[in-house]
């Protein structure tokens, strides 16, 4: 399923042994790029990052404000307090809020800004209907053909250093200035990777404004690549309100707590969503949940791969029943693109009971949720449509539906 393999690529361990001091030259060097950009286009002007406030002269402070700001906005530097020196002799220290999300139109759908003990988030700009693409966004940094980086495998940093290499000076700025979580033992690069990056067909990717998407166990959109428009996408899989966060889930949802603990730690947080609450109602039902999730799909996996050994285990003739109690327990939990699988998966076992109007009914479902997360140009789509063609004219008879 995409899904499983988008969560895999999202969590890439470190690798401990990457060159530390590299990177930070990397960091100087894009530093260094951006100060002569500044001074070439304002002669005098630069832009520092300074702790000690100064006192500008009066009248003086509001036009650096200004072209400070510009100046940072042009270069996408990020919002906090900075030292404007405009001739030798006038400094002034201000703060100003993050520029951020500066290639969103004014028609998007999303925002970003702050969001509460998660650094900066994606808030949406009106009522958003289930099923709409909020933002299809085009990588700008990305690593090709490995799905996966092991904390064993020695040339994950280098092929991250190598591409950053490759980045005009603009596009690693921009790498830069993206959230980058304090991680003991990794390196600046491998730790903003792996805190940023989207699973992309068999490689991986960055994007500017989707890197700004935090994460829910319970979210309200669903992101993918689409490789036929040779983009990220984001849909809302529930119908989200004006200045609600829109939230992705960074791994897989069908998990124990604990496993999603694991699962998140490249990120470096701890996620406080309902699903995680541990002294709650509802956090403790969906704790019982979760695991009953999980206790399903390994029966269905049984059924599928052993089937006379599963009957004797569970005491069913097929796994009809426990998907149909795993698409309830989905349900319950307030999920969408899970219940894509298990259509497919309820919609084969009614084909291997010979019950094509029900596969017909499941693979119909399927669609519907595909559509709603993927969209109908995306090839996760065409895959259920053809499935879906299959079993209509399957022995090259059409089901009677
Ligand atoms: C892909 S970035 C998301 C955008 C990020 N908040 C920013 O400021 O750019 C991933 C990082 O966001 C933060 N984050 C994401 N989801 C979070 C959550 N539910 N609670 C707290 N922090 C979260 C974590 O620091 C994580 O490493």
């Amino acid at each position: 399923m995409e899904y499983e393999s988008s969560t895999a690529k999202r969590k890439l361990p470190g690798a401990g042994a990457y060159d530390a001091q590299r990177l930070h030259g990397l960091i100087k060097d894009a530093r260094a790029a951006r100060l002569v950009a500044a001074k070439r286009q304002f002669r005098e002007f630069a832009l520092t990052r300074n702790k000690r406030p100064m006192i500008a002269k009066v009248g003086e402070l509001k036009r650096f404000k200004a072209v400070a700001e510009a100046e940072a906005q042009r270069v996408g530097r990020q919002g906090g307090r900075y030292r404007a020196i405009w001739s030798s002799n006038v400094k002034a220290d201000y703060c100003f809020t993050p520029i951020v999300g500066r290639n969103v139109e004014a028609s998007a759908l999303y925002y970003i800004k702050a969001s509460p003990g998660k650094g900066l988030g994606m808030f949406a700009t009106r009522d958003i209907r289930k099923g709409t693409r909020i933002l299809s966004e085009k990588p700008f940094f990305t690593l090709s053909n490995r799905p996966r980086i092991s904390e064993s495998d020695p040339y994950a940093p280098n092929d991250i250093s190598k591409a950053f290499d490759r980045l005009p000076a603009s596009e690693q700025r921009k790498f830069m200035g993206l959230h980058c979580p304090k991680r003991p033992g990794c390196s600046l690069g491998v730790s903003i990777y792996e805190a940023n990056c989207f699973e992309m067909g068999s490689g991986t990717c960055i994007c500017l404004d989707a890197s700004r998407i935090n994460h829910s166990c319970v979210p309200n959109a669903h992101y993918s690549w689409n490789s036929s428009i040779q983009r990220q996408t984001l849909h809302a899989v529930k119908d989200i309100s004006k200045d609600e966060e829109i939230t992705i889930s960074y791994c897989s949802a069908i998990r124990t707590l604990e496993e999603r603990k694991r699962d998140l730690e490249p990120y470096v947080f701890t996620c406080s969503c309902p699903a995680c609450q541990t002294d709650t109602d509802i956090g403790i039902r969906s704790q019982i949940r979760r695991q009953q999730m999980l206790d399903l799909d390994q029966e269905i996996a049984d059924y599928q791969n052993d089937p006379p050994a599963a009957r004797e285990e569970y005491g069913q003739c097929d796994e009809r029943s426990a998907i149909l109690r795993l698409v309830k327990l989905i349900d319950k939990e307030g999920l969408v693109y899970e219940k894509a699988l298990a259509y497919h998966d309820a919609a084969a076992c009614a084909l291997k009971r010979g019950l094509r109007k029900k596969a017909l009914k499941y693979a119909s479902k399927e669609l519907e949720v595909d559509l709603c997360c993927v969209g109908e140009d995306s090839p996760c789509f065409d895959e259920t449509i053809t499935f879906f063609r299959k079993i209509k004219y399957f022995g090259g008879e059409e089901a009677l539906d």
